[in-house]
């Protein structure tokens, strides 16, 4: 199979571009899938391939059985020999069995609104193949095949941002992956490496024949949290780059505002040992190693200074306090978003040792609907703090010397520095607050003639995550170029000069240095960042580094050590 070819200009708007950098095959079906592995097939066009496991693949086939002697039997199994939902009183022929499968995929044919980013449907499309070969789920070997063909030719359905309730799992957002698989009707499109085509087409140029579905596999495709766990699991990823980049841009504010780093002593720490506080406490200290911009006072030295507070205020001292609870919830979630991709989440369930069919409810997305919630208050609290970290840089009054709006040429009277982008930052941050409002505790809506009667808004949360995430990715934009020319104006209070270079810790000059790449600036003993207002337009640097975050480039691999040091907390 050729290298699937996405490129960034072809990838609709929001969503990663598949760089197809990631050589790993992942292989389905094993052992339980990370995060990881599902981003590297989601964004970075990782080959998939099913398990060898004999016994595993048997155990699907067995599954389709058990299913189609019920069927020839005519034994009531909801969903298989009943309608669906509220209708599953009513009693289906053997003759209909397969007609209702195929109906289902009509009927859910009712997407409304934006199309989804390709990284969420192809991470979407990975977790339904992953559920279904458990063996749980009545689906013929073939169908969950051609999932991982569609992944690694590059050919993503379309799936609408509206129509899930995440009651029944994502009921319509299936339904479109399902009906573009087995090629329904032209009416199902996909994105066939980067050209939108029907699915007919696409499954012709596939070398692949239309499918009928049997007994089951409509509702096996389409009854599960896949479409949500999918945004979730990119939601997750996301959000942990944007924290390891929040804990390094709070280590420049810090050395921009020569703050001390004995607020990260371990001591302190031990007496609170919460994992999220004692991590970013560690972090802190090893950020701030070897700055000559800090007060270092680890000895337990602490001075007078003259008008200033003997200690700093709280978003510094209790920097490590405040985020504790979101990176422990952070990774929390994480948790359970991975127990949620090697789930099997739909219904009726088939244990073909015991050959028996349950009845239930997996398919409830409540986990992934709270998990993104939480996600997104985190995200907002993230904000909150680096708001006002900013808020401290650019007042005269407590930035410990630094001029007012961080202006770099005072000489110069019309100067009046990051006071504008300030205000950008402020219109960003209350919003991210406000996506931190739930959705999962709203609306019964009763759906499906009271089938449906709770619901968890899975799909709409993680919805709302990823715009979250997006958000967030221009604010982190914009705290960056206040960190970067802090530290500047900092290092010439103490050296003399502006090149921070010199001055900074070693473990944030990658940062620093990754910034001033990405805004093509380059560090100058004889100019900060930004000297004059009408040399740089800063919108344009907002964008580039926001987008540098986005695609995972030059800033996050400066962040590289702190997001692994992250993930070993979980273990
Ligand atoms: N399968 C759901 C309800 C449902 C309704 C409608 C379509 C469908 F695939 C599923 C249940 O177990 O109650």
């Amino acid at each position: 199979m050729d290298a699937i070819r996405l490129s960034k200009s072809t990838v609709r708007q929001n969503s990663f571009p598949f760089l197809n950098s990631s050589d790993a095959t992942v292989i389905v079906g094993d052992r339980n899938l990370t995060i990881e592995e599902v981003i590297s097939v989601a964004r970075y066009g990782a080959q998939v391939r099913l398990t060898d496991d004999l016994e595993k693949l048997a155990n699907v086939q067995a599954s389709c059985d058990f299913i189609h002697h019920a069927v020839e039997s005519g034994d009531p199994i909801y969903g298989v020999t009943t309608g669906f939902g509220g209708m599953a009183n009513v009693v289906i022929s053997p003759e209909s069995a397969a007609l209702l499968q195929n109906n289902l995929m009509w009927y859910h044919k009712v997407g409304a609104g934006k199309k989804l980013p390709l990284a969420d449907v192809r991470a979407a499309m990975l977790l339904r193949a992953n559920s279904h070969i458990t063996g749980a789920s009545g689906i013929r070997l073939e169908l969950i095949k051609r999932m991982l063909v569609f992944l690694n030719a590059g050919v993503t359905p379309d799936i609408c941002e509206f129509g899930s309730i995440g009651a029944s799992g994502d009921l319509t957002p299936l339904a479109y992956i399902t009906g573009a698989l087995i090629g329904l009707n032209s009416s199902y499109t996909v994105d066939f490496n980067g050209e939108e085509m029907d699915a007919l087409t696409a499954l012709k140029k596939l070398g692949l024949e239309p499918l009928q579905l049997l007994p089951k596999e409509g509702l096996a495709m389409m009854n599960g949290t896949s479409v949500m766990t999918g945004i979730a699991a990119n939601c997750v990823q996301s959000t942990r780059i944007l924290l390891a980049l929040s804990v390094a841009t709070h280590a420049l504010a810090i050395q921009g505002l020569s703050g001390t780093n004995q607020s990260f002593h371990p001591f302190i720490h031990k007496l609170k040992p919460h994992s999220g506080q004692v991590w970013t406490a560690s972090q802190m200290l090893d950020l701030l190693a070897g700055s000559h911009l800090i007060r270092d006072e680890l000895d337990g030295s602490h001075d007078y200074r003259n008008e200033h507070p003997i200690q700093d205020r709280y978003s510094l001292r209790c920097l490590a306090q405040y985020m504790g609870p979101i990176v422990d919830g952070i990774e929390e979630i994480a948790k359970q978003v991975e127990i949620e991709i090697n789930s099997v989440t739909d219904n009726p369930l088939i244990d073909v040792e015991n050959q028996a069919s349950y009845h239930g409810g997996n398919f409830l997305g409540q986990y992934i609907g709270v998990g993104m919630d939480r996600l997104r208050y985190y995200i907002g609290m993230l904000a909150k703090h680096l708001d006002v970290q900013i808020a401290y840089l650019v007042a005269p009054e407590f930035n410990n010397g630094l001029s007012p709006s961080l202006v770099g040429n005072q000489q110069r009277r019309v100067n009046m520095g990051l006071k504008g982008l300030q205000i950008t930052g402020n219109s960003i941050m209350p919003l991210l607050t406000f996506y931190g409002n739930s959705i999962a505790d709203r609306y019964a809506t009763h759906a499906e003639q009271y089938n449906q009667n709770i619901n968890s808004q899975g799909f709409a949360s993680a919805n709302l995550a990823r715009t979250s995430v997006e958000v967030f990715q221009q604010y982190m934009a914009v705290a960056l170029i206040f960190a970067v020319q802090s530290v500047d104006l900092r290092t010439y209070t103490i050296a003399g000069h502006y090149d921070a270079r010199t001055t900074l810790s070693p473990a944030t000059r990658d940062l620093y240095m990754a910034v001033r790449n990405v805004v093509e600036r380059s560090p100058s003993e004889e100019r900060p960042y930004i000297w004059d207002d009408n040399e740089q337009a800063l919108d344009l640097h907002i964008s580039k580094i926001a987008d540098d975050i986005a695609h995972g480039g030059e800033i996050v691999t400066a962040v590289s050590r702190i997001l692994s040091s992250f993930q070993e907390i979980r273990k």
